[in-house]
């Protein structure tokens, strides 16, 4: 890394930073994978990170009980894997400290506090201009080859507009700022969503003795975790390698009715389409049950169609029905921030979703497979022996010809 300008000089009111290697956005564990491999290829980089701390999603913006939901062989980063004393399902101060030492072990030092706030591509010198901004409201731009983009599938909440919902005089909180049903005992609370937050939170404010009503607008699939002590989503991946994914659907359902039942009597109508196909197109995660269905069947959560209007101290359902509620949670889910700040178009088109690994000009996209964190294990490896190879050969020459400076010429 190399500065062009010193801080807050009189002149210059931002500083340019030249990164030799890759610029990588997010200290997620998808930034953390792809810093660890690019570590073992002896390719230097820098990581910039919004908040104070790596996995911010993780020690932020979830819920204290959380645990992971699939088996930990599907959760761990690549070349260092969980401690063998860890549980099947890692709790999440498990990931956390998980997390913390795999940064630790490979030396990723991500520059904290530092929102993206834009990068583009300056085909004038072939380089990307990535430019971020502090708390304290200090500017810099890193000129870089390669742009790793790891924000995340989750970057941010989305809030819906709900007729109504500004009048509501209750606490009205997303998920994401969701801790614990401690504070909601006795409390009647309307969870809007029923993913998996949706359903977990609900499970957890029963837990806490509030009174749940969960609204379900469309459908949902809800499969165990475990069929007969194999994970769901193990016993999905394995039939995925030999089947064609519609039958790999129709026996996960098969088995999800023998062992839940029939879920739609409780309101819970499944999608047309199946639950691996609907999360390979439609990036839909099935809920995989942690207990909220025995909650749903004792009737300690209330399960309530699409929401029509809020009023002071009321909802009103489509189906005219009017609940009293004290409080809101929106469990409606996560969207990516990468077209607030990306000024590119091609391989980032659909919703800020990218349409695979690779895009041109050195642009890379880690954890956007809809495939969690094994997906993003896979992505990294790929990323960073791809940009290994070049970076190594780049490396070869410049030892072999005469020094060659790339020049770029910056405005301030
Ligand atoms: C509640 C919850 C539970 C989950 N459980 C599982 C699970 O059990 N198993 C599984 O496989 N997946 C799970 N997931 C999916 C989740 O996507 C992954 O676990 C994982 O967090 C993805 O890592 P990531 O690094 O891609 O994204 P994130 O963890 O979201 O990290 C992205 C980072 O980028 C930073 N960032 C964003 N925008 C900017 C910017 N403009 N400038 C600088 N920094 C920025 C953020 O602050 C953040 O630290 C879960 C998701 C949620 C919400
Ligand atoms: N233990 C774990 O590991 C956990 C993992 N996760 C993961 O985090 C990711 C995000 O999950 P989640 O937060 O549940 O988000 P999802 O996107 O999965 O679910 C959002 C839910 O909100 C509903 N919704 C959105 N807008 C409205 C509205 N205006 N009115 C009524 N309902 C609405 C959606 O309904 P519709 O389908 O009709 O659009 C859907 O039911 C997933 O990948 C999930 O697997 C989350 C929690 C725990
Ligand atoms: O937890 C998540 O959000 C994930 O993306 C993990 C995941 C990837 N593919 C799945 C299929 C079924 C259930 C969970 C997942």
């Amino acid at each position: 890394m190399f500065n062009f300008s010193g801080d807050g000089g009189d002149f210059f009111s931002r500083r340019c930073v030249w990164v030799n290697g890759p610029v990588i956005v997010g200290a997620g564990p998808s930034g953390l994978a792809v810093g660890a491999c690019l570590r073992e290829e002896g390719v230097p980089f820098v990581v910039l990170e919004k908040a104070d701390c790596i996995a911010s999603l993780w020690q932020k913006r979830t819920y204290d009980r959380l645990k992971l939901h699939l088996p930990k062989q599907f959760c761990q980063l690549p070349k260092y894997p969980f401690p063998d004393h860890f549980p099947e399902y890692p709790t999440k101060k498990q990931f956390i400290d998980y997390l913390e030492s795999y940064a630790k072990k490979f030396d990723i030092n991500p520059q904290f506090n530092e929102c993206v706030q834009s990068a583009k591509y300056d085909e004038a010198c072939g380089l990307w201009r990535v430019k971020t901004v502090s708390i304290s409201g200090s500017e810099v731009e890193y000129i870089c080859q390669w742009l790793v983009v790891a924000t995340g599938e989750n970057a941010e909440c989305v809030v819906p507009e709900i007729e109504g919902l500004k009048e509501f005089s209750g606490e009205v909180l997303h998920a994401c700022e969701y801790k614990s049903g401690e504070k909601f005992t006795r409390k009647r609370v309307l969870v809007v969503g029923c993913g998996n937050s949706g359903m977990e939170v609900s499970l957890d404010l029963c837990n806490h003795n509030a009174k749940p009503s969960m609204v379900v607008r469309s459908s949902v699939h809800v499969l165990p975790r475990e069929f007969f002590g194999t994970s769901t989503f193990e016993l999905a991946i394995l039939m995925m390698k030999w089947l064609p994914l519609w039958l790999v659907d129709k026996i996960l359902l098969i088995l999800a009715r023998l062992i839940l039942g029939n879920t739609e009597k409780y309101g819970l109508k499944r999608p047309s389409v199946g639950p691996m196909e609907l999360k390979n197109t439609q990036g839909k995660t099935p809920v995989l049950d942690i207990g909220a269905l025995q909650k749903i069947r004792a009737g300690n959560v209330k399960v309530v169609p699409g929401i029509k209007r809020f009023s002071c101290d009321m909802v009103e359902l489509v189906n005219g029905e009017k609940l009293e509620i004290d409080s809101v949670v929106l469990a409606t889910g996560y969207r990516s921030n990468v077209p607030y700040w990306l000024q590119e178009t091609e391989f980032f088109s659909n919703n800020g979703f990218p349409t695979g690994w690779k895009g041109k000009a050195g642009l890379y996209a880690v954890g956007f497979t809809r495939k969690g964190l094994s997906g993003a294990s896979s992505d990294a490896m790929r990323i960073s022996q791809d940009i290994g190879k070049v970076y190594k050969e780049d490396l070869k020459q410049k030892k072999q010809k005469v020094p060659c400076h790339r020049r770029c010429i910056s405005t301030f």
